[in-house]
């Protein structure tokens, strides 16, 4: 059987930056499933490449070979970017996404949460996110907060860029399980100030608070509502 899978070239419409793609919604499934499993496998890779300790010409020999597969993948590529891209049933995809994108090896795991007082996210970070020794760069902990804070102020119904993030890094971050936490504060106009936070096993090691905008220019394009780095 011949799958079509998303072709953004063929079928998709530009809107105010969010693609119009009319691929099925099972297409969509099926063609992420894919891209999520061979994400999770680079990242492995990546992890490995961090710890390997084998010898020199080991390396070497494996270098070449992922320079081959490299080399396959790119045999049909996207011209940019992924993008953001949405269907007729509104199912939308970001597959690129720094944070969440479900082909993006270099995003964490996230799956987001919404709930009635806000969202959360359960994650384990490993090696490729170290910044101090052991610990969680404090870069990434800003994006992964600025994500969810976003996604939190977005409510799946409006855009909401981020405006202003303030950090306050109270102690380490532990590489390996955390929780992610963000909840509105109040509204005034077009902003939205968010509080967010990272727990470790010990407790809260970062607290954040975030003014997320809903452009002037960004509203009412009749795409689904997100905005996304
Ligand atoms: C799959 C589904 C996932 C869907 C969910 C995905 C979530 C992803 C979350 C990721 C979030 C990101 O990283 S977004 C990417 C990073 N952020 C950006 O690139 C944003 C770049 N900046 C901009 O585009 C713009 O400057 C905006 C949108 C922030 C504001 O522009 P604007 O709309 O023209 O705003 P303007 O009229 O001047 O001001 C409106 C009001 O906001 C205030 N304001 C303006 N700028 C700021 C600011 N930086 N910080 C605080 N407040 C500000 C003004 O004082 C004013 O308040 P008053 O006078 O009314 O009181």
């Amino acid at each position: 059987m011949t799958s079509r899978r998303p072709s953004p070239e063929a079928s998709a419409v530009n809107v105010g930056g969010v693609v119009r793609d009319d691929t099925p919604t099972d297409e969509v499934d099926r063609r992420e499933a894919v891209l999520e499993s061979l994400a999770g496998t680079v990242r492995e890779l990546i992890d490995a490449a961090i710890r390997t300790t084998v010898e020199d010409a080991e390396v070497h020999r494996i270098r070449a070979d992922l320079d081959a597969l490299v080399a396959r993948l790119r045999t049909a590529q996207l011209p940019g970017p992924a993008g953001i891209r949405y269907n007729a049933e509104l199912r939308s995809w970001n597959w690129g996404n720094a944070v969440m994108g479900a082909a993006n090896a270099i995003a964490p795991p996230l799956r987001v949460v919404h709930g009635p007082s806000g969202c959360h996210a359960d994650l384990v970070l490993g090696a490729a996110y170290e910044g101090p020794p052991g610990l969680v760069h404090g870069g990434v902990s800003a994006m992964l907060l600025d994500h969810i804070m976003g996604e939190t102020a977005s409510a799946m119904r409006r855009t909401a860029f981020t405006g202003t993030l303030t950090m306050r890094y109270r102690r380490g971050t532990p590489l390996g399980p955390l929780r992610l936490e963000a909840g509105i504060v109040r509204e005034e106009g077009r902003k939205i100030f968010v509080a967010g936070s990272i727990t470790a096993a010990g407790g809260v090691t970062v607290e954040a608070d975030g003014v997320f905008v809903q452009p002037a220019a960004g509203t009412g394009d009749g795409s689904p509502q997100q905005a996304s780095t």
